[in-house]
């Protein structure tokens, strides 16, 4: 377990500011962030990549850790970032900006007593979002699922990261219709797989101006140690519900179900209520059961976990004792 550290110091979001740049958010390292030898080495791939140029896309299915990640990275860059998460109401405007209402002044020129000259001019006012500042300012974006958004709505990317110019239709009347990104932006993009519910099927030609780091569920010694950290737990009990976590997987119907997520719930309870992650345990067999069953996906019964397959789970996990974990 030495191999698995965590990454010391402060919140993830250490500082929020306001005002002209949008809600871009300061980024510091977490105190609950655990690296390990495959974090360290997703990390440093998406860091070779963005520091190239490179927009940076972790892909994977639920709970693999793909927007914690994001965030890790994002941190390392050392600029503002900004968040965004993919929504299939979102259009172009949602992220680029948008008309704002009409600027009118009036001009009255008096300057010669006798003439009087009156001038009315009228302006569209136009609203930067999200990116267009990042583009402007040289911020990072972090799009969380973004093929939750329809393909259309992510277009501006396409010249974003192929031509380095941000088109913005709205400004094109009065000579600003393109915006230089700066040469500090970068983007790291997250996705689910394509069959998930809710999820679009992203255009190959914005794929193909990212590159994509296919994310799966890490190795038990990370597993462990992030449920550790997130729950309070001591490393032997957190390897405990790992295990059965992962023995879930394995056996049960759905090889991504139950994630990370259920292993730190499970944990948190453990770690909250006290007592060994075993079957003499009430709390450890009644959480384990309530929590493995809510993984498996909502009003689908095939793959759904029973509360007897957790229990046949638990009795293997317990007949090989502290021995070498099942899967
Ligand atoms: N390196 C890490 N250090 C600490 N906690 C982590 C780490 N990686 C993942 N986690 C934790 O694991 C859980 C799942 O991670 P995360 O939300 O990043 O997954 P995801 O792949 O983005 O999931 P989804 O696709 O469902 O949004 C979270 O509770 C997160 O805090």
């Amino acid at each position: 377990m030495s191999a698995v550290a965590a990454f010391p110091s402060r919140d993830p979001i250490a500082d929020e500011s306001s005002g002209d740049d949008h809600g871009s958010i300061a980024l510091g390292p977490s105190n609950a962030f655990v690296t390990s030898p495959a974090v360290q080495e997703i990390t440093e791939r998406a860091l070779a990549y963005l520091e190239a140029g490179y927009a940076v896309h972790f892909s994977g299915p639920a709970g693999t850790g793909k927007t914690t990640l994001a965030f890790h990275v994002a941190a390392q860059l050392g600029r503002p970032a900004i968040l965004l998460h993919g929504d299939h109401e979102f259009g172009s405007s949602d992220l680029i900006g948008r008309e704002s209402g009409y600027h009118k002044s009036r001009v009255v020129d008096n300057y010669i007593a006798s003439v009087v000259k009156l001038e009315e001019e009228g302006r569209a006012l136009w609203i930067d979002n999200r990116i267009t500042t990042a583009c402007r300012l040289g911020h990072s974006i972090i799009y969380d699922e973004f093929n939750r958004s329809k393909p259309e709505a992510n277009n501006p990317f396409l010249s974003i990261l192929s031509e380095g110019v941000l088109n913005v239709p709205g400004l094109h009347g009065r000579g600003e219709g393109y915006v230089n990104v700066h040469p500090r932006f970068r983007a790291i993009f997250t996705s689910n797989p394509a069959e998930y519910a809710g999820v679009y099927r992203t255009q190959d030609a914005l794929l193909d101006r990212m590159i994509t780091l296919p994310l799966d569920h890490y190795d038990r010694e990370t597993e462990i140690a992030i449920t550790a950290s997130k729950s309070g737990l001591d490393m032997a009990r957190a390897a405990r519900v790992v295990d059965l976590v992962r023995l879930c997987r394995s056996e049960g119907a759905d090889p991504h179900h139950p994630t990370l997520r259920a292993s730190i719930a499970i944990a948190r309870v453990l770690a909250a209520r006290g007592g060994e992650a075993s079957l003499r345990n009430s709390v450890f067999v009644w959480s384990s059961r309530d929590i493995l069953s809510q993984s498996s996906k909502p009003g689908k019964s095939e793959g759904a976990i029973s509360s007897a397959f957790v229990d046949f789970l638990l009795r293997r996990l317990e007949s090989v004792g502290d021995a070498a974990p099942l899967n």
